[in-house]
């Protein structure tokens, strides 16, 4: 009897100090951004100039891919090549990249979903950057197709390596049009209007969402075909098929595997209840304070989710000459971009008050946005001279990002070691 009880004592401790090690690696890696960008090539409507520019406006390759991680801005001063300028990113694309190599680069992160992590790939960039051509591309050659279709196809592809009908999914696409969010699987118009409210735990739901089951690849891609056209679209001087909202398609992955992954969101949980994004959006699989391989915990169903967000186009609106309800429209989509690089400066800056709510976009994309999920951005720019002042904005808005990367592991592990201190763990 006493015995077991020794057992029983010491088993608890291993897991104890196992499930700190879980929750230490979980706190190093929150915060953490990847930022990648892609230069375009040069395309005939970069030709194409708008009355209030001025002749000068330049084809000129100014933004060059100059290494695996490294953007090359040239400076042009009164017609002559000045300064260079470099930014680092954790992987740069050049024109020549097909969509197979970037994708390549992505495709890592999909792995850490079956791990039991939230992830999110966004496209930044302004208005004809190619943010659409890198997330949806065009269908259906294969070559062609864009994050979006590669990442379903890879997420099943790995399903497929896990014990049969041990994991579910679904699909669910959303606009944020004119700073309010549509659901796009319930077509009415355009889509339904939905409210994204806080939970209890901190973390943003969409209410009342719909989310359709799916079993592929070719599935998923049939749904978002379908709703793509709901989309809002309109031509600009810049470009002929402008997106005027943000597209979000979430693919929602419950598992009932028993691993790691499902021990370690249950101590998560346990430790900081409602810090995890995964966690809240399923029954909370563990509250005994010595989660053990116990019958509850191996068959614990958790939910991660997967969010690829093609941006709408920040823009000048000189340079893409609308006007009336397209104004409107610019002028929404460029406050929410600026709300999001105000979250991002927050963060990056370790500010108590991070403006989530300041937009529906930010809002929406919390969880993802400095929490424990992987984010990448991927900022896409123009090389032409002629968008220089945008794609400085953009590449700007990526160097902050990183900022977000480096410091906030530091803040959270500070945090840590002084709760650990004071014996608050
Ligand atoms: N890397 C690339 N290689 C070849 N063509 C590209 C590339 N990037 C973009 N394009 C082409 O440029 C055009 C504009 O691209 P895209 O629609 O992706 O821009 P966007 O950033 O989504 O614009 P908006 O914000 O206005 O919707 C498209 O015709 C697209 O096929």
């Amino acid at each position: 009897m006493e015995r077991s009880l020794v057992d029983e004592r010491e088993r608890c401790n291993a897991e104890r100090q196992r499930r700190k090690e879980i929750h230490n690696t979980l706190v190093e890696l929150r915060g953490n951004i990847r930022v990648h960008c892609r230069v375009r090539p040069v395309l005939p409507f970069d030709r194409v100039q708008s009355s209030s520019e001025s002749s000068s406006a330049s084809l000129e390759e100014v933004i060059t891919a100059i290494s695996d991680d490294t953007v090359m801005v040239t400076c042009v001063k009164s017609g002559t090549l000045g300064q260079h300028k470099m930014f680092e990113f954790e992987r740069v694309h050049g024109p020549d990249d097909s969509q197979n190599v970037v994708f390549e680069e992505v495709k890592p992160l999909l792995t850490s979903l079956l791990d039991g992590y939230n992830v999110c790939i966004m496209a930044y960039g302004q208005t004809g950057s190619g943010k659409t051509h890198t997330m949806v591309g065009s269908q259906p050659q294969r070559s062609l197709q864009g994050i979006i279709p590669k990442a379903a196809a890879e997420l099943f592809r790995l399903i497929s390596e896990k014990p049969a009908e041990s994991h579910t999914v679904e699909v669910s696409v959303m606009e944020v049009h004119n700073n309010e969010v549509f659901d796009l699987l319930v077509p009415d118009d355009g889509g339904l209007r939905r409210d994204v409210v806080t939970t209890s735990s901190g973390t943003s739901q969409v209410t009342s969402l719909t989310y359709k089951p799916v079993c592929n690849a070719a599935e998923v891609m049939q749904i978002i075909g379908s709703v793509l056209k709901l989309r809002a679209q309109c031509p600009t001087r810049i470009h002929a098929n402008s997106s005027r909202s943000h597209l979000i398609v979430t693919l929602t992955i419950s598992s009932k595997s028993p691993n790691a992954a499902a021990l370690a969101h249950a101590c998560h949980s346990f430790d900081e209840p409602g810090a995890s994004a995964a966690s809240s959006s399923s029954a909370s699989p563990c509250h005994s304070p010595c989660p053990s391989p116990s019958p509850s915990v191996s068959q614990a169903q958790f939910r991660t989710k997967l969010q690829l967000v093609d941006l709408a186009g920040s823009e000048c609106v000189g340079m893409s000459g609308v006007s009336g309800a397209a104004l409107w429209e610019v002028s929404c989509i460029n406050r929410s971009l600026s709300a999001l690089a105000d979250v991002l400066g927050a963060l990056a800056e370790q500010r108590p008050h991070v403006p989530y709510r300041n937009s529906k976009l930010t809002h929406l994309l919390q969880d993802v946005i400095g929490g424990d999920a992987k984010l990448l951005l991927m900022l896409c720019v123009s090389p032409t001279q002629r968008f220089l002042t945008e794609s400085l904005h953009s590449l700007a808005l990526g160097t902050r990002a990183r900022q977000v990367q480096k410091d906030l592991p530091r803040q959270k592990s500070a945090t840590l070691k002084k709760k650990n201190q004071t014996g608050a763990d």
